[in-house]
């Protein structure tokens, strides 16, 4: 019986027809290319990692809270493994050791961006953000210059009281618009907070803020909205290319086209025309300048194309990269300390006790431990930015014993740096007294050197160089807010410290009553 059944299969299985010997054929040929890849693929295979699906990877499994599946599966696998997203090999790490062993020690080898079209699109291909050494050979002198003018635009003496200032004047704004729309119901802050703090990434970039109603800000506002869609959803298709056959993209998906004009035009061409080589006082204006310094004293200054191009990529840069940043690390802070009423009263106390009726400097800093300890506890707890923008490695490396090769996509996690319960006591508490010490005379004093383990701006060649004008925005944003307002939370919509996921992770809901102390109400009318 099992004779005449093997038999039969064997004669069916004999190709009779031409159709039958090019599915054969093709069969063969699938299974060669595979077996071919596991060769290529062997030592990214030899790294720890769950098994990969064909066409989608791992990335369906990750499930919609994937911080916190990175996190899970390093406690499974060991800080560095490995993850296949869509056909993209894919390596991610986890804890602050192997961190600065790839982006300190190994800092160049680790400084590169996967190859993706999405990236490509944005600024013309002149973005330092989504480009490297390879896809764009100026992009060190680019990235150092972006760096040396925020370092130079946030320590300055002559820009510093003018920073304070703006933001100061910016902040009182959104604090006087928030106390007038929720005196008779708690609202939603964001929208308000978004343009106040766009205003003042405009402010730092061109040198002015922009009435709310503006034409051109408001443009600048929904380009940068359609710019995070691009950047959140244009990977995902770049990884797995068949998927965009299968849903109907949402429409933001391929705008990039039009970003490219929009963005790098905004503005700068305005500041390029007014351009006073003296002028520092703001960071466009500060890197034209550096831009144009090779000239020689006699040559016309006339700016070329190509500067223009350039100065135009940079700006937009600084302007793509610090306005939802900023403003949902600034949603956490409220978002958090309406969660921890406790925090918000025993900060509220140490503010204004320290400055009395006067509104916020940066030398406040240093008496304001408790402050600084909220906010950093902040970007540990709610770490917005939960993986850098994924890396690529430019050539083959070692990391932690394992063998990474050249041009493998890698993936930063830094919520699960923070959330590392080897590092950490109790991770997932809120507890902004963890930054707390005491000092040699007893006084209590910000943890310094503990602060600095918190990975919220990434380090080494990729770096954030926004990372000082973004503190100095928190502290003074936070301190003005709690030292002029009262801020409740709405009780039928109780706050939760929740995240919702997405390119920077954000609070599930925001809702808020804020009403101005007596005093600033005086002050103001
Ligand atoms: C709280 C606010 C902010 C957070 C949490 C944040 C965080 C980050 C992170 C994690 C990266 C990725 C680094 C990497 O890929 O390894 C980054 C890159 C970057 N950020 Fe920020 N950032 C903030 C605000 C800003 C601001 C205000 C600016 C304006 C100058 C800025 C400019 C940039 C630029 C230009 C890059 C790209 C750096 C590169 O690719 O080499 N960021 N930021």
């Amino acid at each position: 019986m099992l004779v005449q059944i093997l038999t039969a299969t064997f004669w069916t299985l004999i190709p009779n027809s031409f159709g039958d010997l090019l599915i054969y054929a093709i069969l063969v040929l699938t299974i060669v290319i595979y077996v071919k890849s596991l060769k290529r693929d062997k030592e990214w295979l030899a790294l720890p990692g769950p098994i990969p699906w064909p066409l989608v990877g791992n990335a369906p499994f990750l499930g919609a809270e994937p911080h916190k599946k990175l996190l899970e599966l390093s406690l499974k696998y060991g800080p560095v493994y490995r993850l296949k997203m869509g056909g993209i090999k894919t390596v991610v790490l986890c804890n602050a050791e192997v961190v600065r062993s790839a982006l300190i020690k190994q800092r160049e080898a680790f400084s590169g961006r996967p190859k993706f079209s999405s990236y490509k699109a944005v600024s013309a291909g002149e973005s330092v953000v989504f480009n490297d050494e390879e896809t764009l050979p100026p992009w060190r002198s680019h990235k150092s210059k972006i760096v040396r003018h925020m370092h130079k635009y946030t320590t300055s003496i002559r820009t510093r009281d003018k920073v304070t200032d703006l933001i100061n004047t910016e902040c009182m704004m959104m604090v006087t618009e928030l106390d007038r729309i929720s005196r008779s119901k708690c609202v939603n802050p964001e929208n308000v907070i978004r343009m106040a703090l766009a205003n003042v990434m405009c402010a730092v970039c061109f040198g002015n803020r922009f009435e709310y109603d503006n034409e051109e800000f408001q443009k600048l506002l929904s380009m940068n909205t359609e710019f995070g869609a691009v950047i959140e959803l244009g990977p995902i298709i770049d990884a797995m290319p068949w998927i965009k056959y299968f849903i109907m993209p949402r429409p933001c998906v391929f705008p990039s086209q039009r970003l490219n004009e929009v963005i790098p035009k905004f503005k700068v061409d305005g500041v390029l025309k007014t351009f006073d080589n003296d002028d520092v006082t703001n960071v466009v204006a500060s890197m034209t300048s550096e831009v144009l310094e090779k000239k020689s004293a006699g040559e016309s200054r006339e700016i070329t194309e190509s500067e223009t191009k350039t100065i135009a990529a940079l700006s937009a840069d600084i302007l793509g990269a610090g306005q939802h940043t900023t403003s949902t690390t600034f949603f956490w802070v409220i978002n958090l300390l309406l969660c921890f009423p406790k925090v918000l009263n025993k900060l509220t106390e140490e503010v204004r006790s320290k400055l009395g009726n006067r509104l916020p400097t940066l030398e406040d800093r240093t008496s304001l431990s408790y402050m600084d300890a909220v906010l950093t506890e902040v970007l540990r707890f709610s770490s917005p930015l939960s993986s850098t923008i994924p890396h690529s490695t430019l050539k083959d490396v070692k990391l932690a014993g394992h063998t990474i090769k050249r041009g493998t996509m890698v993936i930063i996690s830094q919520y699960a740096v923070n959330h590392d319960p080897q590092n950490w006591k109790n991770p997932e508490n809120f507890d902004p007294e963890r930054f707390l010490t005491k000092n040699e005379g007893g006084e209590i004093i910000f943890n310094e050197s503990l602060s600095e383990k918190v990975l919220a701006f990434s380090i080494g060649e990729r770096k954030c160089p926004g990372s000082q004008l973004s503190r100095m925005l928190l502290f003074l944003a936070t301190t003005l807010l709690v030292q002029v307002s009262d801020l409740s939370a709405d009780l039928e919509r109780p706050p939760t410290a929740a995240a919702e996921y997405g390119l920077i992770l954000r609070p599930k809901h925001l809702s808020i009553k804020l009403t101005l102390r007596e005093h600033w109400q005086r002050r103001d009318s």
